[in-house]
């Protein structure tokens, strides 16, 4: 028996494609300091991966509920130490996932500083995008990402951008961020969050205005097969090579001597015929 009941493939009049079925998510882990743009270059490649189920996944949503004394001194409470989350349940929460479930958990109210009890996002599909400042912090958790992404932005622009966010979406005051800023967020960034750039299988510049960057992110070939164009086809005819077309027929070769559906393998007869005519008559054969 071949090894190829793994693999689907499609065929269709132009060319042969194949399919790869995923056993599990394809994680795209994206970390970064806060404000660098980890949440847009996440919503640019969920926007451009149009052919796939895709979900974002934020650490943010795994921040401890604080206690009374906590929440009455909210200015004194590091959000930027680890510790702050529950990383364990983001464990739990990143293996269900990765073996195909789908989560729903409640994202972070940032204004009132705890889970929110009215927004919930479920998380599923063929690829997540995982993002947070800790998300490289433990082994546990690096070793269920697929492909680890670090958002690399001076500390001056991140702190710039999360002025105008934080004032626009996250109910802060500039007084109140800038403190924050300079008591815990860059503290915790140079102890925390810069030292795990060194596991990041791509340095991403700019964040989601890298426009080529993110393009190469999407297009990462093999693994992944994620693209908004037919870029799993590994065969296409009307551009053909040598190799892909022989490539092709003896796939399709195998499929046909092992498939017993009457109705599937006259299809494959056909587009057997078909390539075999193209890559004859372009041949010359
Ligand atoms: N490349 C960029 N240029 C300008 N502003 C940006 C860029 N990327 C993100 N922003 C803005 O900066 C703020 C922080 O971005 P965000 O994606 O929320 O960062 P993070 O998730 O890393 O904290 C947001 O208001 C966002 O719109
Ligand atoms: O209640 C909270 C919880 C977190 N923060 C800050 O959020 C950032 C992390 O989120 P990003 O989306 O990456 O900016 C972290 O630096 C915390 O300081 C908060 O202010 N309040």
């Amino acid at each position: 028996m071949s090894s190829l009941p793994t693999r689907k493939y499609i065929f269709t009049e132009d060319f042969v494609q194949e399919e790869k079925v995923p056993e599990s998510p394809y994680i795209i882990g994206v970390c970064g300091g806060s404000g660098s743009g980890k949440t847009s270059v996440c919503r640019e490649i969920i926007k451009q991966l149009t052919n796939k189920r895709v979900s974002l996944l934020s650490q943010d949503w795994f921040y401890k509920k604080l206690k009374e004394k906590d929440l009455e001194n909210v200015s004194e409470y590091d959000w930027d130490h680890p510790d702050a989350l529950d990383l364990d349940l983001l464990v739990e929460t990143l293996q269900k996932i990765k073996k195909g479930a789908a989560v729903t958990c409640p994202k972070y109210d940032f204004c009132n500083n705890q889970p929110s009890t009215t927004e919930y996002a479920t998380v599923e599909g063929d690829v997540i995008l995982f993002e947070g400042i800790h998300i490289f912090h433990t082994e546990e958790l690096r070793d269920l990402i697929d492909i680890k992404v670090f958002v690399d932005v001076d500390n001056d622009i991140r702190l710039g951008r999360r002025i105008l966010r934080d004032t626009k979406e996250r109910g802060r005051n500039v007084e109140s961020i800038i403190n924050q800023y300079f008591k815990f967020v860059k503290p915790g960034y140079d102890n925390f969050v810069a030292p795990t750039r060194k596991y990041a299988d791509i340095i991403l510049l700019r964040g989601s205005s890298n426009k080529i960057a993110i393009n190469l992110l999407i297009n990462i070939p093999g693994e992944m097969e994620i693209s908004n164009q037919n870029k799993q086809v590994f065969c296409y005819i009307g551009n053909k090579t040598l190799e892909s077309v022989i490539f092709a027929l003896q796939m399709i070769k195998i499929n046909e001597n092992n498939n017993n559906n009457n109705n599937k393998s006259s299809l494959i007869n056909l587009n057997y015929m078909k390539i075999k005519e193209l890559f004859c008559q372009r041949s010359h054969i």
